[in-house]
């Protein structure tokens, strides 16, 4: 494909100084054409130039060592040899190969550093530079190259995507979208594999959290075949959520599971938590609202062969919660395996912990709910507070009605957007959450008053520190509650 390797290439005179070489000395070498700028239909012949690079007349004997020592400077573009013929009449002698240099490294035999010059010496290679013309084709641009040529001089040129499978998966900036085809089209000339380019046409605010797309260049297939941690997935990409980013976090939970655990996957999606876990040995109960994202799901357990550990859902979060596993809950709770409650719908799952309370009815009988039976929740939200771990906290205490105060841990997933981070917050459900009316002092003592109530908050209780726990008194008895409560409290017109 590169056409600078049949194109007769020149080697110009022998020059010490190239900096007078206006080509040779221009940071922008590389840069296509002036003639490219604002085309919209991607015409690939006119980004063709003749630019001149720095050369050194090696001889063959010690051709290899020297690329190796001067691998730093040389040249190196996609599609380019680097070690070219010496331009000697054909029947020369045969005895020198030329070494292009990278012109924005190497501008006069002075820019040879101590190494360099020292493997030249050793091999006995002159410093001498010459000049050597080449024919450099969009071929040879990398794809950051050729739009920065294209679109608008000083607008960003982003031309970074998702990957998924075979689909590319942008999301373009209303400067980009005149350009959007050509910019489709090199993206998929310049990523192997990429044989469908999209670009995202909504925000995720859909209830099935999948985009709306249009094809920017390429086939309009959307059935992606995806590999994750090892395991296969298919699903289209146009109906059922997916992200590529996620890879490490599904890693990580599944990394938590033992052989025999049960897992509750309440928005399962097409399977990256429960399939995983299915292969690790685990029961699965996995959900998703979304039928396409379901069929998917029952797809990918059948074909990573998982689909007798895997019991699948069609039904709203809360239905499932309230109704298949809250049946089989008290059972599982009472085998060998740890139970797992996944919550990966990071936009409303906080919500979503309310479902729990009282889910179970009243307590069993003592050794039937100990705290080692407790399940244990995964439940993901984003955050743009300034301390989104204290903010998880507090709106999963606020939907579970209880303190979570020394019994949870909150885990950085990633960061969505500027001050947006995605968290996951990871519990053991309190007991006292999970059955109705516990009437043990105790839990009594845990739960954080969400009735108003009228108080004298003490000198104690005024002076306590942010995120330290202090005692109040409420109606004579005693209950714990967070400094951030109490704040809160102390700025209500009732306190
Ligand atoms: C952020 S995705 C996560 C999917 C998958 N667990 C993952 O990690 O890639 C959330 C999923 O929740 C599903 N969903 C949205 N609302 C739901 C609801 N009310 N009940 C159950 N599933 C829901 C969506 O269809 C989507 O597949």
């Amino acid at each position: 494909k590169s056409a600078s390797l049949c194109f007769p290439q020149r080697i110009l005179e022998p020059s010490t100084v190239f900096r007078e070489h206006s080509a040779m000395a221009d940071p922008g070498l590389y840069r296509p054409p002036p003639a490219v700028r604002g085309m919209t239909v991607l015409d690939r012949e006119a980004f063709t130039q003749m630019i001149h690079v720095p050369a050194l007349r090696v001889p063959t004997t010690v051709l290899n060592k020297v690329v190796k020592s001067l691998k730093k400077i040389a040249l190196q573009r996609p599609g380019i040899k680097r070690v070219v013929d010496d331009g000697q009449p054909v029947g020369g002698s045969g005895q020198h190969r030329l070494l292009l240099l990278d012109p924005h490294c190497v501008a006069s035999a002075e820019s040879f550093g101590h190494e360099e010059t020292a493997a030249l010496t050793a091999f006995g290679v002159s410093p001498e530079l010459h000049r050597y013309e080449l024919q450099l084709t969009y071929e040879n641009l990398k794809s950051e190259e050729v739009l920065r040529a294209v679109l608008p001089e000083g607008q960003d040129v982003t031309s970074g995507f998702s990957r998924v499978g075979h689909i590319a998966h942008m999301n373009l900036r209303d400067h980009q979208l005149p350009y959007k085809s050509l910019i489709g089209q090199v993206i998929m000339d310049k990523n192997p594999g990429v044989t469908c380019v999209v670009n995202k046409t909504n925000t995720i605010d859909s209830t099935y959290r999948n985009f709306q797309m249009e094809v920017l260049a390429g086939e309009s297939n959307m059935v992606a075949k995806v590999r994750e941690n090892g395991v296969l997935y298919e699903f289209d990409f146009s109906r059922v959520y997916w992200n590529p980013r996620l890879s490490t976090e599904h890693e990580r939970v599944v990394s938590l599971l033992r052989c025999g655990d049960i897992v509750l996957d309440v928005f399962a999606g097409v399977g990256p938590f429960a399939i995983p876990a299915a292969r690790r040995g685990c029961v699965v109960l996995a959900n998703d609202l979304n039928p396409e994202a379901h069929r998917w799901l029952q797809h990918n357990a059948r074909l990573n062969k998982v689909d007798a550990a895997i019991t699948t859902f069609n039904l709203d979060g809360r239905e499932f919660l309230r109704g298949p596993a809250r049946e089989r809950l008290p059972g599982l709770m009472r085998g060998p395996g740890a139970v797992h409650v996944v919550m990966n719908l990071p936009a409303l799952a906080l919500d979503f912990l309310d479902t729990f309370r009282g889910l179970l009815g009243p307590e069993p009988d003592q050794g039937l709910s100990c705290e080692a039976t407790m399940p244990q929740v995964h439940c993901y939200g984003f955050s743009k507070e300034d301390d989104p771990q204290q903010d998880m906290v507090q709106r999963a205490e606020a939907s579970l009605g209880v303190s979570l105060q020394g019994r949870c841990s909150v885990h950085m997933v990633r960061n969505v957007a500027p001050n947006k981070e995605m968290m996951c917050v990871n519990f053991r459900m309190p007991r006292e959450v999970l059955y109705t009316i516990s009437s043990s002092k105790e839990d009594e003592e845990k739960k954080i008053p969400t009735a108003e109530v009228f108080l004298q908050l003490s000198e104690e209780a005024c002076s306590v520190e942010e995120g330290e726990v202090g005692v109040c008194y409420v109606n004579e008895g005693k209950s714990p509650l967070k400094a951030s409560c109490i704040a809160r409290w102390q700025a209500s017109p009732a306190v």
